[in-house]
């Protein structure tokens, strides 16, 4: 899998919020999108993912050399963000059984297997909205760690942990970064430390670095 930028840009009114990014997202990699508050970091992620079209330039998605139409990319990609709502009715087994019917675990996890994996099989049957921050911030992780998806895009993926959560994070991540591009927006070094590449914003100017 491939993501190719050409002179990307995206502006919102009138103010460019990221601009002449050219660059390749590989497998095998992570990336780590930094910057300030309000620099751009989710707009960037959310351009990538193909949520906001591009103001300018170009976004090309390749799997075997194929290119995948904009409308079909969002099949090969997995999200979580603050922004992403989970559905607050659904006990935690409706939200995995909702979500596998578009994005599949990986073989061999059972959903048994995944609420073991997110710490929380004493929720089985809890709906969504008892949830804590912190436990729904497990479910979202764990729903785009256990994807069978070769894309992996996450938005500050530590907010509402305790320092138990974080570790979790941590190890969490690891086992589960093999043949995916994974992107990570972030402020905090120790979420992205793993990073090999950064794409750091900086007044509307994406330094790669
Ligand atoms: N839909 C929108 N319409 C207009 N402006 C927007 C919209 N979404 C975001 N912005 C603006 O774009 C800029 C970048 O916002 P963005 O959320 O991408 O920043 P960020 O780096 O992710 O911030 P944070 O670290 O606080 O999460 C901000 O000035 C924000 O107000």
């Amino acid at each position: 899998m491939q993501i190719h930028v050409e002179n990307l840009g995206k502006k919102f009114n009138r103010d460019w919020i990221f601009r002449n990014l050219s660059t390749s997202f590989s497998a095998n990699q992570s990336y780590a999108i930094t910057g300030a508050n309000g620099s751009g970091k989710s707009t960037l992620l959310q351009t990538l993912a193909g949520i906001l079209p591009p103001t300018e330039g170009k976004l090309t998605f390749l799997q075997n050399q194929k290119t995948i139409t904009p409308d079909e990319f969002f099949r090969y990609l997995v999200m979580a963000t603050p922004y992403q709502e989970l559905i607050e009715e659904f006990t935690l087994i409706e939200t995995v059984t909702f979500h596998t019917r578009f994005k599949p675990l990986r073989k061999g996890i059972t959903t048994k297997e995944f609420v073991e994996l997110i710490y929380l099989p004493k929720a089985f049957h809890k709906p969504v909205k008892f949830f804590s921050s912190g436990m729904k911030q497990r479910l979202k992780l764990g729903l785009a760690f256990y994807s069978d998806t070769p894309i992996l895009l996450l938005d500050e993926p530590t907010s509402n942990l305790d320092k138990t959560g974080v570790t979790w994070y941590n190890q969490q991540i690891a086992q589960n970064l093999h043949n995916r591009i994974v992107i990570i927006c972030s402020n905090q070094p120790y979420e992205y430390e793993f990073c090999k590449k950064i794409l750091h914003i900086e007044d509307a100017y994406v330094n790669v670095r």
